[in-house]
């Protein structure tokens, strides 16, 4: 479902995805990884000594010169126990120097993958907090979840393992390669004889293995979103009892992840012993045709004596060629999956928004609470016009309640105040000034929220209420729930204020979520209060706790309060009634009733008089888009 998404429109376009990575990422990092390939291969060179040692020593015992590639023969002692212990010091130094630089390699590459993936998670965070509230109208909880940990985790494997293991790779070709010209250039030549048909191979298996990566990891992605939709959903699949409906619908994402793995290992298993063959017959060549030279004569072509040291020198090199090679397709996995994973990051990173900061944005100071919606026009998307020219003014300190059937606009006529989103047409102003040209932080700051549903973050019960005010005192924290009608009950708990509230909070019932929420708002002392609905979802006990307390909160700040429950807001100094966008009566509660309207036949519903409703009544409140 949410495979054909935003995502999918901005990662299409990313360009040239791992350059981009290493330009805007690597770059502050790029010491560690100079570094870090030189350490790697300095260690790589250096763990070719021992076998050139061997091989000198055994040179040596046959009755022939003791020499190593690059170090001059006149350095060399000429007893044969001097040159023992040279060579007991040159094998000791060689594993004692790899040592050293694996180790510096290791701290080197860490260093620069970990940072890379440290500043990307933050980085797509940041970014991801900034978009547009349409961006999480469409669910990409499972998918920007995904970039943040396992894109950035690929990202980080690419860079540590892969990475330098291709500089391993590469390294040791070369230095074996050098090493090997320069014992013995004809047996060189015949044991790099199968190098291109390395490459070949290594072609062809990338061309075959890179659709077989991608099915993966689209399966891959797929099953993350049905197991994050099914974990979301266990209460709706409980109390319907369809754990087992669940379960096939995880086995179907499961099964074609696991068949596609298959497929993709089935090539990637025929290509690992395919290079160690590969390898196998550089060796076996090596032998051939050195063997041959040692017991025959010169083979064709050749010329001179060889000796039997270099000889062993070659097969234990020849044979360094084997595991080096066999993980050039872990190499090629995880560049793909690092490919892949940056365009991913990249794509969320490229998303637009929208509602943003304006530049050099006002800051909205020491608000009074002047509201005014002029000609406001809203559409979600493309979709059809949700809010249609609708004006009116909250003067500082009055309270407005919209009120109207389900689906009328009401809550999203509030969260144009909060620039949740932007008008299509029309202005909202706070104190004269539309609210596109203040800042973000400065607007919302003025303005406490309470919805019908309270989010609380796992934590205590004081660091919900201190939530965005954060330096709070503990002083003011209690006030603020004792204004609230919350504090009797927070006492009541054994931690009291240090309670934990659990994932989402859902360790307390919905009104103590409430009365938290509310003690938030008190705490932060906006100037203008905004209630969707916030006593619907508790009991006429509850409520009427809550309504004692927003009564109080909303006294002397300008309040737009959402009731389906009228007698929430009688008291209001101007009740709008909204149908499919539109305001179409308004008034305070008097003059309302006295129309005889659509609110005057809601207040005969809410007062259980039926008996005097219209003929249309029905159809008005019904929600056409339902
Ligand atoms: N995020 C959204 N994306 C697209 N359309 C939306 C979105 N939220 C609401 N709508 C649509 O906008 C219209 C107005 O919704 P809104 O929530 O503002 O109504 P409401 O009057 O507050 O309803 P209720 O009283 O049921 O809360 C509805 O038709 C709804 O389907």
């Amino acid at each position: 479902m949410t495979d054909e998404s935003v995502f999918d429109r901005y990662r299409a376009d990313v360009d040239q995805p791992m350059r981009r990575l290493f330009a805007a990422y690597g770059e502050p990092r790029y010491g560690w990884f100079a570094l870090g390939v030189i350490a790697n291969l300095l260690a790589q060179f250096a763990s070719l000594a021992p076998p050139l040692v061997l091989g000198a020593a055994v040179n040596r015992l046959n009755g022939q010169t003791y020499s190593l590639p690059l170090v001059p023969g006149s350095l060399l002692p000429s007893g044969q126990e001097p040159l023992f212990w040279l060579s007991v010091a040159f094998i000791g130094g060689a594993f004692l120097l790899t040592g050293v630089f694996t180790y510096v390699y290791g701290v080197a590459a860490n260093e620069f993958a970990h940072g890379v993936m440290h500043a990307v998670r933050v980085d797509c965070f940041e970014k991801m907090s900034r978009l547009d509230m349409s961006f999480f109208d469409d669910k990409q909880t499972g998918e920007t979840m995904s970039i943040l940990s396992s894109d950035t985790e690929n990202l980080e494997m690419f860079l540590d393992n892969a990475l330098t293991g291709a500089v391993r790779l590469g390294a040791m070709l070369l230095g074996i390669g050098i090493v090997l010209f320069l014992e013995n250039p004809y047996l060189a030549v015949v044991t790099l004889l199968v190098a291109p048909v390395m490459a070949a191979f290594t072609y062809w298996f990338m061309k075959r293995a890179e659709p077989l990566y991608a099915a993966r990891r689209s399966s891959m992605g797929k099953l993350n979103t049905r197991l994050e939709n099914s974990i979301a959903g266990i209460e709706l699949t409980k109390t319907t009892a369809s754990e087992s409906y669940e379960t096939e619908r995880v086995r179907g994402s499961s099964k074609q992840l696991f068949e596609d793995t298959m497929s993709m290992l089935r090539l990637s298993y025929f290509y690992r012993p395919g290079m160690e063959l590969l390898a196998g017959v550089s060796f076996s060549l090596t032998f051939l045709v050195g063997g041959y030279w040692l017991f025959v004569g010169a083979p064709p072509g050749a010329t001179g004596q060889l000796q039997v040291g270099t000889f062993v020198s070659f097969l234990f090199l020849s044979q360094r060629f084997a595991t080096p090679l066999a993980e050039v397709s872990n190499i090629i996995d995880q560049y793909e999956n690092a490919k892949a994973s940056s365009e991913r990051v990249f794509g969320l990173m490229d998303i637009p928004v929208e509602v943003d900061d304006p530049e050099d944005g006002t800051e909205l100071t020491d608000a009074e609470g002047n509201v005014v919606y002029d000609d406001v026009t809203f559409a979600y998307d493309d979709s059809e016009t949700v809010i249609d020219g609708v004006s009116f003014e909250a003067k500082p300190g009055e309270t407005v309640a919209l009120v109207g059937p389900t689906g009328a606009g009401k809550s999203t006529m509030l969260k144009l105040l909060l620039r949740m989103y932007d008008v299509t047409d029309g202005e909202v102003r706070v104190d004269d000034h539309d609210i596109r040209d203040v800042t973000l932080e400065s607007l919302r700051s003025h303005v406490g929220y309470v919805g019908q549903e309270t989010f609380l973050f796992d934590g205590t019960i004081a660091d919900n209420i201190r939530y965005g005010d954060f330096d709070a005192s503990d002083r003011q924290v209690r006030e603020a729930a004792r204004a609230a009608e919350a504090d009797e009950f927070i006492r009541s708990f054994p931690d009291g204020y240090d309670t934990r509230v659990g994932e989402r909070g859902v360790k307390l019932s919905g009104g103590q979520r409430q009365r938290i929420a509310i003690a938030r708002v008190v705490l932060h002392d906006p100037e203008l209060l905004v209630l969707d609905e916030a006593t619907s979802a508790v009991d006429t006990e509850t409520e009427y706790l809550i309504q004692k307390s927003l009564d109080s909160l909303s006294a002397d700040r300008t309040t737009f309060a959402i009731a389906h429950r009228l007698s929430t807001v009688k008291g209001a100094d101007e009740i709008l009634v909204m149908e499919d966008g539109e305001v179409t009566e308004r008034g305070d509660h008097g003059t309302l009733l006295s129309e005889g309207g659509l609110y005057a036949d809601l207040w005969s519903v809410q007062a259980g008089d039926l008996e005097s409703l219209p003929e249309d009544f029905e159809s008005r409140v019904i929600d056409e888009s339902d």
